[in-house]
């Protein structure tokens, strides 16, 4: 019996029930590592589907609004035990639907059950302020209400770890939820609404509609009776979100790419810049928003740190991510393998000079998966395509510069702003780095990814809508503050 037949089937969850699409359709989830590999099948939803889980959370949403929110925390307290349990098995599903080595998995995972307890305990935390009136009789107070129905869009990068830092927030401050997520990564999805059903949530609280981007997202954004949407993924899609929910009121919160740099000054630990660099740049294939593709080196240390870094990456290890001696897995899916090839190809055409990489590996046992070998490109110039577009993959950027500020003018220079770091060992050079770099978040002598969940998280320029995530930050988009005037 070949594997495709084993492979056990999933349903979307709508109104505290798993369900089938009306469809009658499901689409095979298949591993990056082996293309012959089906994880397993999910729902190929319809606008029906989605109007039910609309509905339902809509109805929910009258009695879980009204809950104190330290009894909504208990069920996300519970999710987080639930998810607990199960944390080798999601993890290890994650890296088969979409690559990311065990490790990593393991700790995304552990991220989203700490994101959980998290949010369970802002249930207990103050959400608004008194402010004096100018009438001496009266109390003006704020307070903060829930938006109603939300709609969540993730993408397959970090299939845990994104859904719940949207889906948690929205839930402790009394929305109810609607999430869709990628589809090269639902299998994985699933997995986590059923530590959720697991938790107990009321029917309808949280629901689940797999399917294609065009009609579940689409629709999502544009159902009358979503009054949010939050959204992670790529630049063209988030607007196109932004312009259905702006276009009929609703309110939105848009994650998108980053083009991030780092800066080599010539002061650095060398060293920890170039681990650093590696872990930024090709953790995770470079699937991270947050990842680092442009290496802006001063020149007085440019020889020495390209030599470092090309040791380095000499010796990565790329596998399948279940195998422990690999150190990066595949590409997410055979789209995210053909965009990164035709950017080497582009980085070839346009001049730069290919160091390392820029192929398929060789070995045969790796030829029926999303391969590619991480590569670094030598003298780029800031206005190539490779060092201007977003290329989601395992691909450095190597760029001269003689100054920190021209460093910065270049780490500028790109309609990104999402993270950014520097190494350096001058206190002049960091504050310059700090006060300069367009992007939301700078780090200093650490690797531009590595986001911490009680911190606020967002880019500036076409990086993001402007609004922040995670942390405390999250209460924005998830309430509208109301002002109270009581007079007795
Ligand atoms: N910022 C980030 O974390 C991510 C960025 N990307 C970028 O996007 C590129 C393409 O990756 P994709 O998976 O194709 O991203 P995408 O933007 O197409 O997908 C993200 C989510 O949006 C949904 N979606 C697709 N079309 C939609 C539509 N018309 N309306 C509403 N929702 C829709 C998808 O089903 C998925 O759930 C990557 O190469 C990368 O550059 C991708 C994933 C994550
Ligand atoms: O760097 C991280 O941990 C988060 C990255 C992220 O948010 C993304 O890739 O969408």
């Amino acid at each position: 019996m070949s594997t495709a037949l084993k492979a056990p089937t999933y349903l979307n969850y709508i109104n505290g029930e798993w369900s089938a699409s009306a469809s009658g359709e499901t689409a095979a989830s298949i591993s990056p590592a082996n293309r012959n590999e089906t994880v397993g099948y999910v729902q190929v939803s319809t606008a029906q589907d989605l109007d039910h889980a609309v509905q339902s959370a809509k109805q929910a949403h009258k009695a879980w609004r009204k809950l104190a929110g330290s009894a909504r925390g208990d069920f996300l307290y519970k999710a987080a035990s639930a998810m607990e349990k199960r944390l080798d098995e999601i993890a290890e599903t994650m890296t088969r639907e979409m690559g990311k080595t065990l490790p990593e998995a393991k700790g995304e995972t552990a991220r989203g059950i700490a994101i959980l307890r998290y949010y369970a305990g802002e249930g207990m935390r103050k959400i608004g302020d008194v402010i004096p009136s100018t009438d001496s009789e009266a109390l003006m107070f704020t307070t903060r209400v829930p938006l109603g129905v939300v709609g969540v869009i993730s993408p397959w990068n970090f299939p845990v770890a994104i859904p719940i830092w949207k889906m948690a927030p929205a839930l402790i401050y009394g929305n109810t939820v609607v999430l869709k997520p990628a589809q090269e990564t639902a299998v994985t999805a699933a997995k986590v609404i059923e530590c959720f059903v697991e938790a107990g949530f009321p029917a309808g609280v949280v629901n689940m509609v797999t399917g294609k981007g065009s009609v579940i997202g689409q629709g999502l954004a544009e159902h009358p009776d979503v009054n949010g949407i939050t959204f992670t993924g790529s630049n063209q899609v988030g607007k196109q979100v932004g312009q259905a929910a702006l276009a009929r009121g609703a309110k939105y919160q848009l994650e998108m790419g980053g083009k991030n740099p780092v800066i080599i000054a010539a002061d650095a630990d060398l060293d920890l810049a170039v681990e650093g660099t590696i872990s930024g740049g090709l953790r995770s294939t470079g699937q991270k928003c947050t990842a680092t593709s442009r290496v802006i080196v001063q020149s007085a240390v440019y020889d020495e740190f390209k030599q470092k870094l090309l040791d380095k990456v000499q010796s990565i290890t790329v596998g399948d991510g279940l195998q422990g001696e690999s150190w990066m897995g595949p590409c997410a899916n055979e789209n995210q393998l053909q965009t990164v090839m035709s950017y080497i190809q582009k980085g070839i055409d346009e001049g730069a000079e290919l160091l390392h990489g820029g192929n398929r590996p060789d070995d045969a046992g790796l030829a029926d998966g999303f391969y590619v070998t991480p590569t670094v490109f030598d003298n780029v110039k800031p206005s190539m395509t490779i060092a201007q577009e977003e290329i989601f993959g395992p691909v450095l950027a190597l760029i001269k510069v003689d100054t920190l500020e021209q460093a910065i003018e270049i780490a500028n220079d790109v309609d990104f702003g999402l993270s950014a770091s520097i190494y350096t060992s001058s206190i002049s050079n960091l504050l310059s780095f700090i006060e300069d770099m367009e992007a939301g978040l700078v780090r200093v002598n650490a690797e531009t990814a590595g986001v911490e969940l009680q911190a606020p998280f967002g880019g500036m320029k076409q990086s993001s809508s402007h609004s922040r995530e995670q942390g405390q930050a999250a209460i924005e988009f998830f309430t509208s503050i109301k002002t109270v005037f009581v007079k007795s």
